[in-house]
């Protein structure tokens, strides 16, 4: 990575705090912990991200951007940044333009389910964080990925029952379980598992199912 995408990256960072006074994106409110939570955080899926296929990439419930501003920094990919919330997605397209990055990250407001409807395997990459159990994830993710297209998930904790729940599903949804890396960020307590799926096959079912009824009626 270089020095400028480093302060890229900063910038961005310094820009979500400053919005966040009047808007509510995040609990972060200092550059040392946005440093960390954020930035770094972001970082830690950078190598997945890379070994997914080349083509567009889509930040899942992005709020203020992470991992997905960092993300598209770092890979120089074609980026859509998604959100239900279109306070934050203005705030984004606001901030993107400061960054110089408008003609690479666009956002796209909505629930991910409908983006499903739209935009059927239009990505080749996918991420999401603090957005949803695996299983839902994986509900989300299959409809958009194209065929070798990758899922990849930043956890904190993942429990057994989750865990297992996603393997079960995964045929279903046509989504295969390639990776599974624990991390412990610089402050030596902070701990994240990132989890990469693959699309492998086509659904067994009919994706995207009704708005809700991934978190509503899981699978
Ligand atoms: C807890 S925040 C996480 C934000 C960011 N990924 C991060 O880790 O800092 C979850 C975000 O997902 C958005 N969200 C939740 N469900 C969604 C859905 N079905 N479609 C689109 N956005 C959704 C919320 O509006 C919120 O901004």
């Amino acid at each position: 990575m270089t020095e400028d995408m480093a302060a890229l990256m900063q910038s961005h960072l310094e820009l979500v705090i400053e919005a966040n006074k009047t808007t509510n994106l995040t609990r972060i409110d200092s550059l040392e912990d946005g440093l960390l939570l954020h930035v770094e955080d972001s970082l830690v899926g950078l190598d997945e991200c890379l070994s997914a296929p080349e083509g567009k990439y889509a930040d899942l419930g992005t709020g203020g951007g992470f991992p997905g501003i960092t993300i598209a920094i770092a890979t120089g990919r074609p980026t859509t940044l998604v959100d239900t919330r279109r306070k934050k997605t203005a705030i984004l397209d606001g901030i993107v333009e400061e960054l110089g990055l408008a003609d690479q990250v666009s956002t796209h407001t909505g629930r991910i389910e409908e983006m499903a409807l739209e935009h059927p395997k239009a990505f080749s990459l996918i991420t999401a964080r603090a957005l949803a159990q695996l299983s839902v994830l994986l509900e989300f993710s299959s409809p958009l990925l194209k065929m070798g297209g990758r899922l990849v998930c930043y956890k904190a904790q993942v429990s057994d029952g989750e865990f297992n729940h996603a393997l079960e599903v995964q045929d279903m949804l046509g989504m295969k379980l390639v990776s599974q890396r624990s991390v412990y960020l610089s402050d030596g307590e902070t701990f994240r598992t990132i989890l990469v799926f693959e699309k492998t096959a086509r659904p067994r079912i009919k994706l995207p199912r009704p708005v809700s009824y991934a978190q509503k009626k899981p699978l």
